[in-house]
């Protein structure tokens, strides 16, 4: 009171500065409501996983809860608990805390505690802190929520999507194919899911395309179920002969989120694409020529068109044109059993990007399935099975059927040489199926030669 308040100013202003000189630190704080209608922060939500994952290794008070998909325990920090982080070889300090206690009253139902993390840092890496290093919180925090969310599994029926909780235990560990072919495929996968920035500088949508071919039974919906448990991804399960139009199809795309894989499965039979396209110039073809085509073919082909008039040209535009850039990081999979049957325009390079040929069983894949079923590293039986693989083209999923435990003390030895015999019947039809073929060979021959006497 008695000082001139100029003075007091003075005061204040000095008292501040000799404080900073003593205590050279900044700190920023993160309040987990904020704004005016106090809605939860994205940033604190953010930072709260970025240190559940260094948390539970340092602080010594931690916080259980149920992870939202009611399988694991979330750790994060106790209230009042503080933890160190490096960055660049800086040393930070993050501390959790409550502040400002507010009454709850009926209008306001945010809960009356209020948390914060307190960030301090010394004030000469100031612009490393605020800048990469803030930026590399949030995005990590982010990517452990992505990676700790529920997946869904999408299926339309006719124009809409409707939902389920996707929980597919398949992954890459449990996938059974050659180890250095998988590894390609993982590191293909993780190179896609970090490429934001490439994508954004070449000017391109952040998307990627999969063809997956092989005989029925190689795992090919096994391994699409496996690439979204490894990348957290939705699924969007693309039933194209429920589309009626290109437009719906255009519809269903759109509605579909980021970090989602979009999967077209037997598309050699989902819909006469490989037809329709040809069909339409041999139409216009006929037309110019001014040919008429049989009634009873027209009518058949509209009879088609009207269960399905999704075209290929509809699909393809889909894929490189503008919808697909609506927000990125999209994978999009097809599937097919015959891919010599496809359309050339549809599985030419730039298109679909990857070609994942998925085939027999062979000894290194068997491997994998022995140490999942049997936790066998290794067997007496395994050099002959080795050696019956060389010969015989079985499926994982036959494979896999005999591996598969008969009784649940099941023995390996018994599914081991029930797949032996299984191998050795395999190969046994094989040369069966050569001599008859070769018989008709061989027939067909004679016959000709017989009426070339005639
Ligand atoms: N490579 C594999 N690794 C592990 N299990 C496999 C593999 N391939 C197939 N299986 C097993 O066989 C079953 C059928 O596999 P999947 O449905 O993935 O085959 P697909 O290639 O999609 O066949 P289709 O062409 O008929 O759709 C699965 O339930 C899976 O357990
Ligand atoms: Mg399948």
């Amino acid at each position: 009171q008695y000082f001139p308040h100029q003075l007091q100013n003075l005061l204040e202003k000095y008292s501040q500065r000799v404080m900073a000189f003593f205590y050279p630190y900044i700190q920023i704080r993160f309040n987990e409501f904020t704004g005016e209608r106090l809605t939860r922060s994205e940033a604190y939500s953010a930072i709260e996983n970025y240190l559940s994952s260094t948390t539970s290794m340092q602080a010594k008070r931690l916080k259980a809860e149920i992870g939202k998909n009611n399988q694991s325990l979330v750790l994060s920090m106790d209230d009042n608990e503080e933890v160190g982080d490096e960055f660049k070889g800086v040393r930070l300090w993050w501390a959790s805390g409550k502040h400002g206690v507010r009454a709850q009253t009926l209008f306001n139902p945010v809960p009356d505690e209020k948390r914060h993390y307190r960030l301090t840092f010394h004030k000469k890496y100031r612009d490393l802190i605020i800048g990469p290093y803030l930026n590399h919180v949030l995005k990590e925090g982010k990517a452990i929520k992505v990676r700790n969310r529920q997946k869904k599994l999408y299926t339309n029926y006719g124009s809409y999507w409707s939902h389920v909780v996707f929980e597919h235990p398949a992954t890459f560990q449990t996938l059974a194919m050659e180890p250095e072919k998988k590894q390609e495929i993982i590191d293909d996968l993780d190179a896609f899911s970090k490429a934001e920035e490439f994508y954004a500088r070449i000017g391109r949508a952040w998307k990627r395309g999969y063809l997956l071919y092989g005989p029925p039974g190689t795992g090919k919906s096994t391994m699409i179920a496996a690439m979204a448990n490894h990348l957290g991804y939705d699924i969007y399960d693309l039933e194209l002969t429920a589309v009626r139009d290109n437009t719906e199809l255009r519809r269903l795309l759109i509605e579909t989120s980021s970090k989602s894989i979009i999967v077209i499965e037997d598309i050699d039979c989902s819909l006469d694409l490989t037809g329709q396209r040809r069909k339409k110039k041999k139409e216009k073809k006929e037309s110019g020529e001014e040919e008429k085509e049989p009634k009873k073919k027209e009518e058949k082909e509209e009879n088609e068109n009207k269960s399905s008039q999704v075209t290929l040209s509809g699909l393809l535009n889909f894929i490189d044109g503008l919808w697909s850039a609506c927000g990125g990081e999209r994978l999009i999979v097809f599937t097919t059993n015959y891919v010599e049957k496809l359309d050339p325009a549809l599985i030419r390079k730039g298109r679909m990007d990857k070609h994942i040929e998925l085939s027999f069983c062979k000894f290194e894949a068997f491997k994998v399935l022995a140490k999942n079923y049997h936790k066998l590293e290794y067997h007496h039986l395994f050099p002959k099975i080795s050696e019956l693989f060389e010969e015989a083209d079985m499926t994982p999923a036959d494979v896999a059927e005999h591996l598969m435990p008969k009784s649940i003390s099941g023995e390996a030895t018994l599914c081991l040489e029930s797949l032996i015999l299984g191998l050795e019947k395999a190969i046994e039809e094989v040369k069966l199926k050569a001599e008859v073929e070769a018989k008709k060979i061989e027939e067909s021959a004679k016959n000709e030669a017989k009426e070339e006497d005639k």
